[in-house]
């Protein structure tokens, strides 16, 4: 901030400050003046009638004391208004002034989803349409909790910008606080049903008091028995039913916070299955997952419980109000005036809670992002063991929960210390007031002690209110962040509803511009564009880091471009129906996820009929989809057969076991186009070979694109692209591109000539060159080489330091016997085969009938 404003804002400050001060003096003074003429006033105004003796004259003073009161009344609310109308011209004039001021860096930093996570993206996405200072102290003050903390100014912008975080704060909690009311009155007839209890219960126990009063005169004064007896009787009838009441209203107010408490998670919950993928990249799953299980729970117990003794205070409190007016109006008037006090002691502190707690509740996320991070990878752990480390580290987060917690603590045993104290004076001087009056004769014992009972309920009723206006600002800090994430707009516009009769399976990429949303600055896709026609299998390859994974993602719509499009048989990706389309195109990544659930139901999945899908697929259809995905004889084989529980995250079943699931899940659906991400790299050779001899088989009949570490599969591809910096570097089929002796060409001779211990074909993953693969590449890939398998380049396969084995009779040891019966054929067979008229392959076991998944075969 341009050093010029920095004195404007402090002078802003001081002027706010000094009409606070102002205005705290005249209420003050204006509370005196009401108990002063309270306790000097004659006993002539309401609620007694004006003494007949007095005339008109009685009646003139009550009038001129009714007067007296309205205009102090009038006066305090003036007060009040000018205040806030003050305070708000000042913060205006402040706004004005850092408009004009700020720079323009923290805009960014609010915009910049990476420094506003989680509980920071509104406030950025608001900021980063309103003034730039206004903007970076939204973003601050939303994630940073504090409301305009600002840690007293910080690197220049605190003081300025504090008035426009406080503003932003306190319209979220504004909007919080409107949110909750709208999301608990959905049970307003069970609330309502509940409040009635309330308010009967609180009349009940302004009755007891009153009851207890006239026992005490019928007994001490006018020595009635038979009057006695029958208020005793009627003390305890409206007792039982006080207490009846008073079960009901907390039964109805639980079962309320419970009925809230279920529609917040289901909100939530909904919301963020809404979120595009982008927003679990910037968002860790710890932090969400606390704001699913411990925000909603302490947004509505403490929002329920809170409203609830809130209802029953303020009702306990006008009913014991009006009793007590009834019995001396001086003495309710004095008690009233230490309540302001009171009142203002629980807002100072609820304001310093709100803080304290929002920090706790974040501290306490961080450790649970710890302990998630640990727990959820707890082979790395072991197999590094780096268990000490990780105690260390959730030991130091819970330290710094712990710091903040005792401070918190602190300051509650300020307020209880304060809380407890005051409505003592308050008792100690309205009896001793209260008894001055018996003395005189003005007021009788009994009303003296039902008003005594009436102070003392009325201090709870306020005392309560008092905590609860606290608990309700705390819980309001928790709900910030619950329902930010609630009504957060995803940031992928929602798709269209478009089905076609059929899809032919064209997919095309234009000159997509791309970057990740947690790393806007990179971009990941500079223009690049590529297709794939119906039935071809497309090979995306390339050093790594060149983006082809991204692409696969852009294809899903897990993310959409910044610029360029995407066509599916010539029609823009978004326009599809989100559910039609993901039958048409289906996914089988690196890491593939099963559910906890049977092996069935994990084929099936987003096929049931909750997933919106009339009829589900049939068990002959999952066993079709299984045994062209190698799995039908593993899953046979378990007891439990298509029922056998995959455990968490599938842990039951090994990783190649896994993945033909995947490869199964995919199938089911009968998809047009197939999108396979390094679908084997993962996987040790035995299972490789497995799941790609069933990737081979399924690739057939369908447009394939296919980011492959294992040559076979490049090479037998309808076109290659060779992806590099966001780009295609090259395009062609196998035979051209190694002819052009481009990129291309020379990561396969790089390939070929390296180590195994270094095998990275195309920068993929090490698993893929196996000897023999290798080997027959030599013979078979390289242009210059002669029928013998001699390298005529000059040697390049010597020159390796370990050099590569001479050829082996040609077959892959990984593969099964059926497989190399298959290469066999092939190589015999040696056809050509185009993309789009191959045909679909039978069933598990069934020879794949054509060169494609064994292309080194092929070419040999
Ligand atoms: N979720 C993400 N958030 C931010 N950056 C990402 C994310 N995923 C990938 N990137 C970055 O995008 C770039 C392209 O990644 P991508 O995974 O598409 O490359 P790739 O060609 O598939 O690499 P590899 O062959 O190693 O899998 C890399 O620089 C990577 O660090």
């Amino acid at each position: 901030m341009p050093t010029a404003v920095m004195p404007r804002c402090t002078a802003v400050r001081q002027v706010r400050k000094a009409i606070s001060a102002l205005c705290g003096l005249h209420a003050a003074f204006l509370l005196v003046k009401a108990a002063a003429v309270a306790v000097t006033a004659p006993e002539q105004l309401w609620p007694g009638p004006p003494e007949s003796g007095d005339g008109g004259g009685g009646h003139r003073m009550n009038v001129g004391l009714v007067f007296l009161y309205v205009s102090i009344v009038v006066s305090l609310l003036s007060s009040l208004i000018s205040q806030l109308l003050a305070k708000a011209l000042v913060s205006e004039r402040e706004d004005a002034w850092e408009a004009v001021s700020e720079p323009t860096d923290p805009e960014a930093n609010a915009a910049d989803p990476l420094r506003a996570p989680l509980l920071g993206q509104q406030a950025a996405a608001a900021a980063a349409s309103a003034p730039a200072a206004r903007g970076a102290q939204a973003g601050k003050a939303a994630a940073g909790g504090g409301g305009g903390d600002g840690g007293g100014g910080g690197a220049g912008g605190g003081a300025a910008g504090d008035a426009a975080g406080r503003a932003a704060a306190a319209k979220r909690k504004q909007r919080t606080l409107l949110e909750l009311l709208r999301l608990s009155f959905v049970d307003w007839p069970l609330l309502l049903v509940a409040f009635s209890a309330g308010s009967l219960a609180a009349l009940g126990s302004a009755s007891i008091a009153y009851l207890t009063g006239q026992m005490i005169d019928y007994a001490s004064i006018e020595l009635d028995r038979s009057r006695f007896t029958h208020t005793t009787l009627r003390l305890l009838l409206v007792a039982g039913l006080t207490a009846l009441f008073t079960g009901a209203r907390g039964g109805l107010f639980t079962v309320a916070n419970t009925r809230l408490n279920v529609r917040l998670r289901k909100s939530l919950f909904h919301a963020l299955l809404q979120m595009e993928v982008g927003f679990f990249d910037t968002n860790r799953t710890g932090e969400i997952i606390s704001r699913l299980s411990a925000d909603t729970s302490t947004v509505s117990d403490q929002v329920g419980l809170n409203l609830n003794v809130m209802l029953r205070s303020a009702t306990q409190a006008a009913m014991v109000l009006f009793f007590m007016f009834a019995a001396s109006w001086r003495l309710t008037v004095v008690t009233f005036i230490l309540v302001p006090v009171v009142l203002t002691i629980s807002q100072v502190y609820g304001k310093y809670y709100s803080k304290m707690s929002k920090k706790v509740q974040a501290e306490l996320a961080n450790a649970n992002v710890v302990a998630d991070e640990v727990l959820s990878t707890m082979t790395t752990v072991k197999a590094h063991a780096v268990q000490d480390s990780a105690e260390a580290a959730y030991a130091a987060k819970l330290r710094d929960f712990y710091k903040l917690q005792v401070l918190e603590a602190g300051a509650y045993s300020l307020y209880a210390i304060l809380n407890t104290f005051l409505p003592n004076v308050v008792t100690a001087v309205v009896l001793f007031y209260g008894g001055n009056l018996v003395l005189e004769g003005v007021m009788s014992r009994g009303a003296l002690v039902s008003f005594m009972l009436y102070q003392q309920s009325l201090s709870s009723a306020f005392q309560l209110m008092g905590d609860v206006f606290s608990a309700l600002t705390a819980a309001v800090g928790a709900a910030d962040k619950v329902i930010e994430l609630m009504k957060r707009q995803p940031s992928i516009p929602p798709s269209g509803g478009l089905v076609l009769p059929s899809l032919k399976g064209r997919v095309e990429a234009r000159a997509l511009v791309f970057h990740y949303p947690a790393r806007p600055e990179v971009r990941v896709l500079n223009g690049l564009s590529l297709v794939a026609q119906p039935g071809e299998v497309v090979a995306l390859v390339g050093p790594s880091g060149g983006g082809k994974s991204s692409i696969i993602k852009l294809l899903e719509r897990f993310y959409v471009p910044a610029s360029g499009r995407i066509l599916i048989d010539g029609r823009d990706l978004d326009l599809f129906d989100h559910k039609w389309l993901r039958r048409q195109v289906a996914l089988v990544s690196q890491e593939p996820v099963l559910y906890a659930r049977s092996i069935r139901r994990n084929i099936i999945l987003g096929l049931e009929p909750e997933d919106g899908c009339a009829a589900a697929p049939s068990q002959e259809d999952v066993e079709e989809a299984a045994k062209q995905a190698n799995a039908h004889d593993f899953i046979s084989s378990f007891p439990g057969g298509y029922e056998t529980d995959c455990g968490e995250k599938g842990v039951a079943l090994s990783g190649g076991q896994k993945q033909r699931v995947a490869v199964a899940r995919a199938l089911v659906r009968r998809p047009r186009v197939l999108l396979l991400d390094e679908a084997t790299s993962a996987l040790d050779a035995d299972s490789e070979a497995v799941v790609q001899e069933a990737l081979d088989r399924v690739m057939y009949g369908r447009t394939v694109i296919v980011i492959a570490h294992r040559l076979s599969t490049i090479q037998g591809a309808d076109r290659i692209y060779v992806i590099g910096k966001g780009v295609v570097q090259e395009t062609g089929t196998h035979d051209d591109l190694l002819a052009s002796g481009g990129v291309y060409s020379q990561l396969v001779r790089r390939q070929l000539t390296r180590p195994m211990s270094q095998a990275n074909f195309l920068a993929a993953s090490s698993s893929d060159l196996r000897p023999s693969v290798s080997a027959t590449l030599l013979t078979s890939l390289l242009p210059d080489n002669d029928n013998n398998g001699n390298n005529g380049n000059n040697g390049s396969a010597q020159a390796s330091p370990q050099p590569a084995p001479p050829p082996p009779p040609p077959q892959q040891p990984e593969a099964p016997a059926h497989t190399q019966t298959q290469q066999t054929q092939q190589q015999q067979q040696s056809q050509p085969q185009g993309g789009a008229d191959r045909d679909r392959a039978g069933g598990a076991g069934t020879a794949t009938g054509s060169g494609k998944g064994t292309g080194t075969s092929r070419r040999g």
